[in-house]
């Protein structure tokens, strides 16, 4: 295919001997970061000291929110950016079943464990009970408060269906929170136009925005004034430098924070994000699969290789192999200069990022793994 992006890795500082297939996991760094972080280090605090907060850095979650609610569907004021994906787990999966008759919190069983361990306990600390799903059975009922979902799935990378599970949470009275680290960045979302309860995702794999980058929380509109997320700390209150005794919650998505933002890591973020200025998520979706197919298509009838990603369209960007060796040949691949990860027992991933993957590179991957086998 032609490829309308290949101007976009000259934005990449990657190095050409190395073919980098972990972007799933921490993506390359935008040369526009480290000039970035030069002139907050050196002009924003080394000079403007202390003024810099009323100089953008307290707005910063909530204006580097809206660039990524452009990726994922949201219209402004709606995406929320600080904090670990886990933190904004446990804000969102308290916040959605607080004040809730229903007894149960579902996850789908396969999924990475932090979200597991988040919501085994936002269940106890709420009195719920917490029940794993297959999410192709997931039996929600009037019983279910709120189920918690990978949009992409990291082990295998199958994409879930958004719109059908959702509309299935809503036809039983469930709000459902998506996890999105594995598809943000990957494709097009419509977080509002699906009716999303709530919405987390990182931002150092697609969205390339360093390692530790803050995670962003979506809260839509309507549901905000109602949500009462269990980290009350002080950035989240309505006025916050009025320094009252009693917490009152910010009018919109604000009420979402907690505490002083991660001023170095989220600036890093602004700028990574500058390479999707331009960028169409739709381009990025149609080589993400090209890539991913032409991968499967040179590995799946290597010895001993079973292809576990998705081969029709529903799947992210990560081609996941199982080989019994997959330790032993990860690591030799990535001494050879092919790097993607293993995850135990048996899976080796190959993510794909479409904004600096190159054809090219997943013929040499191909190549370095045949060799191997
Ligand atoms: C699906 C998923 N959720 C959450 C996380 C991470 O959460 P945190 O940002 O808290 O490390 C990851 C990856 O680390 C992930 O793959
Ligand atoms: N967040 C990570 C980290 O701090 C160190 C190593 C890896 C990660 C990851 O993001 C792992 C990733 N979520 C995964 O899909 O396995």
């Amino acid at each position: 295919m032609t490829d309308p992006l290949a101007h976009v890795r000259e934005l990449f500082d990657l190095a050409d001997d190395v073919v980098y297939l972990d972007g799933n996991s921490l993506g390359a760094p935008p040369r526009a970061v480290a000039e970035r972080l030069d002139d907050v280090v050196r002009r924003q605090w080394g000079r403007r000291l202390i003024r810099s907060w009323s100089e953008g850095w307290w707005e910063a979650p909530q204006r580097v929110g809206d660039r990524i609610g452009r990726l994922v569907g949201a219209a402004p004021g709606q995406v929320v950016v600080g904090d670990s994906t886990s933190v904004n787990l446990f804000k969102a999966l308290v916040g959605a079943v607080r004040g809730t008759d229903r007894s149960e919190i579902v996850v789908d069983a396969g999924t990475f464990p932090t979200d597991g361990y988040i919501a085994g306990s936002a269940a106890e600390l709420t009195g719920l009970s917490l029940r794993p799903a297959d999410p192709d059975d997931l039996r929600l009922d009037e019983r279910t408060a709120v189920v918690l979902l990978n949009h992409v799935d990291y082990r295998t990378g199958r994409l879930l269906d958004m719109a059908g599970l959702t509309e299935r949470a809503h036809e039983v009275g469930a709000k459902v929170v998506w996890d999105l680290c594995h598809s943000v960045g990957v494709l097009p979302i419509e977080l509002d136009a699906l009716g999303v309860d709530l919405a987390v995702g990182c931002t150092y794999k697609f969205l390339n925005g360093g390692p530790g980058s803050p995670a962003f929380l979506y809260v839509p509109s309507a549901a905000q004034p109602g949500f009462r997320q269990p980290l009350t700390g002080w950035t989240g209150h309505r006025e916050p430098f009025a320094m009252a005794a009693e917490y009152t919650p910010d009018a919109g998505i604000g009420r979402a924070r907690a505490g002083t933002p991660d001023i170095l890591s989220m600036l890093a973020l602004d700028a990574a994000l500058d390479v999707w200025d331009g960028v169409e998520l739709a381009d990025v979706r149609a080589k993400g699969l090209a890539l991913t197919a032409r991968f499967m298509e040179l590995v799946r009838d290597l010895p001993g290789i079973e292809v576990i990603t998705p081969a029709d369209g529903r799947r992210g960007h990560q081609v996941s192999l199982r080989h019994p060796e997959a330790a032993r040949l990860m690591a030799e691949l990535i001494a050879g200069g092919v790097i993607g990860d293993h995850r135990p027992p048996d899976v080796l991933r190959f993510g794909f990022a479409p904004l600096y993957n190159t054809f090219d590179e997943a013929e040499r991957a191909a190549k370095a793994l045949e060799e191997l086998l």
